[in-house]
């Protein structure tokens, strides 16, 4: 049995990150098979992030070198998929490096690598530093590492700096280090977001503007905000992304140096070179890789690359689908991929905006434009979205007047806040979103036609969870997300959650396993008998969905659908192996990546292999 570090006291992230890796089934006598990029894919990978690449380079390198040029350190990066994208400095070690595949192309997620600072620290979202023996497997005791992960303006995870040496222990001051180092690599991507036109550093005392412990406002041309570090978060509570600065700051933060009374908080305010705000634009407009993100199902891949096509042109795009079948998660991932993705993404809930205040929360209103009305005014959410994506969903029920109103705005592509008479132009990307048939309600005469084709310049449907060709995966996947530990699913329960026709499709198989995993607790099979009477009901008797389409039906023998029900489970079985077998040959017989492609633990596919006769 693995046995756990024999530290006198074991801190509690560790222990956890060392119960990871044994149910990874891990063990700390052998290193697992690496996962490594392919050429090809490392290439895309660099693309995907020259920004961060070059960020690292000229913000977190020099001080790295100055600090830890003596020191035998390496200085590492990783994507947050746990992929080694470069590492920079000269290490005397560098052969025993290279016998742990710390190097790149290689995964150091957990799962792959059992504790260590990359993986833990992505799995943490938090700087961490394991040293020496803290390392799970052992053949990785003789290094120190300590990481930090970097975030986006928007608070995505881009990936983990990391500092590895041989041997020495890493202190307090290396894990500040690793933070301050990617403190300044994110204030540099808060300073290349598009529209960056000013800088400006808030502090309590002017000794502070310069600290790195200073509040970050960037805002556009007009003065309007459009990123702030954590710090300037907090000193200003109450801004938000798109609205001016001068509503928090008055006109102090117009002059190079200033004071704001009312707030106690010295203001330093420089103009962002032309050079590097075109320079960054470059980067920030290269789409990045579609390749982060691929479907297994064909429909929702075809969907994924129209989508993506048409938004960054300004054509409006409509996502359809059943309720449930993951729309908006949808469009937070093409946002995310998109040029824009350093702009904001506003949703607008349109079945939850109370009738009589659309018009406000999506135009905004002027000061004292109606009783009730903030102070202050409001910008409104399409301004908001200014740069960025308008995501209204549930537009099948946005009430009638601001449809209107709205049609207005795809038209003129500018808004006028209530109370006032003046227009104020706007560049937005619009994705609309419904579970309705929009063309039955405008038959109706429930939704305006002319509306209906302003937002229809692209349609896609999202296919339902019964019709997904992928189902099997995604029924791994939310598995692994609600098991407590290293637990397997039962054949029979898999093959009765895939016939199942899922009215409420990934919304409700979602909450179906969270249930069921709490049920079986620790138990090592996830099994029929484990869901609530409710849900069991639900499985049985159910039309037959995509697998046995996909796998049973054949349509060189055609069969009677009454047979279907007897052969099925069989034919499960048999579908199951040979998708097996079809994985670990692509795979050339590496068990992890054929343990990632099926999306299940390595020690099952193990058991599979050896059921099949491959491994012994
Ligand atoms: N790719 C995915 N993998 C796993 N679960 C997902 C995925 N996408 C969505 N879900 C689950 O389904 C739920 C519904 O997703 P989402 O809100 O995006 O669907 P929707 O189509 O917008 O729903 P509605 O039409 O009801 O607004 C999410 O809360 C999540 O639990």
């Amino acid at each position: 049995m693995t046995a756990k570090p024999h530290f006198p006291t074991i801190q509690p992230w560790l222990a956890d990150s060392w119960q990871r890796s044994i149910g990874a089934g891990l063990s700390e006598f052998h290193a697992a098979d690496d996962l490594r990029l392919s050429h090809a894919d490392l290439k895309h990978k660099h693309e995907q992030y020259q920004q961060l690449i070059e960020l690292v380079q000229s913000h977190a390198l020099p001080l790295f070198n100055q600090l830890m040029a003596q020191s035998n350190s390496r200085l590492l990066l990783s994507d947050a998929d746990g992929y080694v994208l470069k590492h920079w400095g000269v290490s005397r070690y560098s052969s025993k490096l290279a016998d742990v595949a710390l190097d790149i192309g290689v995964n150091w997620l957990e799962q792959y690598k059992g504790t260590n600072a990359i993986g833990t620290a992505l799995m943490a979202k938090q700087a961490v530093s394991v040293v020496g023996e803290q390392h799970f497997i052992r053949q990785n005791r003789f290094m120190s590492c300590t990481a930090c992960p970097i975030f986006s303006p928007q608070g995505e995870m881009l990936g983990v700096l990391d500092i590895t040496s041989e041997q020495q222990r890493h202190s307090q001051q290396t894990l500040m280090l690793v933070s301050s180092l990617a403190q300044q690599v994110e204030t540099a991507l808060l300073c290349h977001l598009p529209d960056s036109h000013y800088r400006i550093d808030l502090a309590a005392e002017p000794s502070l503007l310069s600290s790195g412990w200073q509040g970050i406002v960037i805002a556009d041309s007009e003065g309007r905000i459009v990123g702030c570090n954590p710090m300037a978060k907090q000193l200003l509570s109450q801004a938000k992304l798109g609205d001016s600065l001068e509503l928090h700051l008055g006109d102090s933060w117009t002059r190079a140096g200033g004071f704001h009374r009312d707030l106690a908080l010295h203001l330093h305010t420089q103009a962002l070179g032309v050079t590097q705000t075109k320079s960054a634009k470059t980067i920030q407009d290269k789409p990045q890789s579609q390749l982060g993100v691929r479907f297994r199902d064909p429909l929702l891949e075809r969907a994924w690359q129209q989508a993506n096509k048409v938004i960054t042109k300004q054509i409006p795009l409509l996502v359809l689908g059943e309720t449930g079948v993951g729309k908006e998660q949808f469009v937070k991932k093409l946002h995310a991929q998109s040029s824009r993705r350093a702009q904001p993404l506003v949703a607008v809930n349109c079945a939850a905006l109370p009738a009589e205040l659309v018009e406000s929360e999506l135009f905004g209103y002027q000061a004292g434009a109606f009783t009730g009305a903030n102070r202050s005014g409001f910008i409104g959410k399409i301004r908001q979205a200014h740069g960025g994506f308008l995501f209204l969903d549930e537009i099948g029920e946005m009430p009638q007047a601001a449809q209107s109103r709205l049609l207005r705005v795809l038209q003129e592509r500018e808004v006028v806040p209530v109370g006032s008479n003046q227009s104020v132009k706007v560049d937005i990307q619009i994705i609309a979103a419904t579970h309705m048939d929009l063309e039955s309600l405008v038959a109706q005469g429930l939704f305006r036609q002319d509306l209906f084709y302003r937002l229809n310049g692209l349609q896609v449907r999202l296919p339902a969870l019964r019709e997904r060709q992928d189902i099997e995966r995604i029924i791994h996947k939310l598995h692994r997300r609600h098991r407590s530990g290293p637990q397997t699913l039962c054949t029979e329960l898999l093959g009765q959650l895939m016939r199942y026709d899922w009215p409420g499709n990934l919304r409700e198989l979602d909450n179906l396993m969270q249930v069921a995993c709490l049920m079986a607790e620790d138990d090592e099979v996830l099994a029929r008998a484990h869901l609530p009477e409710h849900l069991a009901k639900k499985l049985v008797n159910k039309p037959l969905a995509v697998y046995e389409r996909q796998h049973v039906e054949n349509p060189q023998n055609p069969r009677d659908k009454d047979d279907i029900g007897r052969h099925s489970a069989d034919s499960l079985h048999g579908a199951i192996n040979q998708n097996v077998l079809q994985a670990y040959r692509a795979c050339e017989g590496n068990v992890s990546q054929c343990a990632k492609r099926l999306g299940i633990s390595r020690n099952a596919l193990y058991r599979k292999l050896k059921q099949l006769g491959i491994k012994d």
